[in-house]
């Protein structure tokens, strides 16, 4: 096991200095074996690409501050060990002959595996993985076939490689996530359709909302492999949804978190004494500017820019807040939605804000105390959620030739990678720190390298 042995910012130089083109690749430099698999299973090639796009879909991480840190008298969030990223997953090989090429018996591996389990148990943040169905365009493709196995309801899948001309052809690689979700038939035992992948991902965060923490999940994956579908799923086909019934079946994970808090919240209230303010807005990153995407402000056509019409919205400012940190000046909150606007080449957050105010205590304040001050004196809970959906991950090879589309590619390509040097570096610096607390104060963490991971700062981190 080599990620024990290793220290973690030898392992992260390893892995640089073998070339890191996204986050999850730049987050698994644990051994040659596995992390050349999972590099291999990671790194899309244009020949490839519809099978692998099915392969990996759409990875989620949460992140939550842990449970030993909930007496914290702060509600600032943390995510202190990315320790699924860094897990070495049992990937074994299998030759054509079904005989594993790992030189670790089986039963090591089991060991290994339960030793990674109860090491993140620790951890405040998980991987999971969908496997979307394949898409009508690639089941008229006679070469394109289902390569990913989910077998049961395991958190393991298995990949079959390669075609004849790869020399892996007839490997089977095998991998393991903290969940993993089938979505490719609904006739089978385990298919897991967007209420089930609602309630393993962002369900939870919920609670961790309600008890004032921030959190933070993200759809990562190429693109069409079924981040925005399982963000944001397909619009109500009738109007039960609309008028505050059940989310409609399609609905995903951004609709139905809103449901379920707002029945949350009106559960609570029927209880106590509370007073709830939620805000909500939703915006995206595009090359590194800042657009609105509940503003009704549309561009002018006369533009002669070839910037996509959703793009030429005005670019808004970051600034920082002293208590609450980074936020967005002038975006709206209001709903009128451009959601369709939402581009594969941006980043879109859509960020809820709680705030609950105690109206039954007076936090034992003297019969003297006027009415004013006891408001003021009322113990309020804030917390963020940020649920976001990433640009597809591929154009970071594949920016195309013109000016606009190579501005893209380096922009996507920077935050992407940014947000793999933030989670390796307060995974280093946890480490650093004994494993079970926050980040030591000497390790720097470079939020600011990119505008995706300084505004969501106060969600990833202690
Ligand atoms: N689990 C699924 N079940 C059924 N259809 C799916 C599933 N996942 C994705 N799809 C379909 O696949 C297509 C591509 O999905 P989607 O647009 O969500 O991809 P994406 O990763 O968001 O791409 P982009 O990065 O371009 O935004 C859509 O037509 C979507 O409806």
């Amino acid at each position: 096991m080599s990620n024990k042995s290793t220290p973690v910012r030898q392992r992260i130089q390893q892995f640089q200095t073998r070339g890191s083109g996204s986050m999850a690749q730049k987050s698994t430099p644990v051994s040659d074996a596995s992390g050349g698999l999972r590099r291999k299973v990671l790194t899309k090639t244009p020949r490839q690409s519809s099978e692998e796009q099915q392969l990996l879909n759409t990875a989620f991480s949460n992140s939550v501050n842990s449970p030993q840190h909930k007496l914290r008298p702060t509600a600032l969030n943390a995510c202190y060990t990315p320790s699924s990223l860094y897990r070495p997953t049992a990937a074994r090989m299998k030759t054509p002959s079904g005989k594993s090429s790992s030189s670790k018996p089986k039963d090591k591996d089991a060991m290994m595996m339960d030793s990674f389990h109860s090491a993140s148990e620790e951890s405040n943040m998980i991987v999971a993985v969908r496997v979307r169905p394949l898409n009508a365009q690639e089941c008229n493709r006679q070469q394109v076939t289902n390569v990913v196995q989910v077998h049961g309801n395991s958190n393991e899948l298995t990949v079959q490689a390669g075609s004849s001309a790869d020399a892996s052809a007839g490997v089977t690689h095998f991998f393991s996530y903290d969940q993993v979700y089938y979505s490719c038939d609904p006739e089978k035992k385990n298919y897991a359709g967007q209420a089930k992948v609602f309630e393993g991902t962002a369900g939870p965060l919920i609670e961790t909302a309600f008890d004032g923490y921030n959190a933070c999940l993200f759809a990562y994956g190429q693109t069409g492999s079924g981040k925005s579908y399982s963000m944001m799923g397909i619009e109500a086909l009738d109007d039960a949804a609309l008028d505050g019934g059940p989310p409609h079946d399609e609905a995903g994970i951004i609709p139905r978190f809103c449901h379920e808090l707002f029945r949350r919240i009106e559960a609570v209230k029927a209880e106590q004494q509370l007073q709830v303010e939620v805000e909500v807005s939703y915006f995206e990153i595009y090359n590194e500017k800042i657009h609105d995407l509940l503003s009704v402000q549309h561009a002018t056509s006369s533009s002669v820019d070839s910037t996509p019409v959703q793009h030429q919205r005005p670019a808004l400012k970051v600034r920082e807040h002293p208590i609450f940190g980074p936020y967005v000046v002038d975006l709206t909150a209001t709903a009128s939605t451009a959601m369709n606007d939402k581009s594969s080449r941006s980043h879109s957050i859509f960020n809820i804000v709680l705030n609950l105010t105690d109206l039954s205590t007076d936090d034992g304040l003297t019969s003297d105390t006027d009415s004013e001050s006891t408001a003021s004196l009322r113990q309020t809970r804030r917390s963020k959620i940020s649920l976001v959906d990433l640009a597809g991950s591929e154009r970071i090879s594949v920016s195309g030739s013109n000016g606009e589309r190579i501005r893209e590619g380096v922009s996507i390509n920077k935050s992407l990678l940014t947000l793999g040097k933030v989670i390796a570096a307060l995974a280093d610096g946890r480490k650093a720190g004994g494993g079970n607390g926050p980040s030591t104060p000497s390790t720097f963490v470079p939020y600011r390298e990119s505008v995706l991971t300084w505004l969501l700062r106060h969600s990833i981190t202690e």
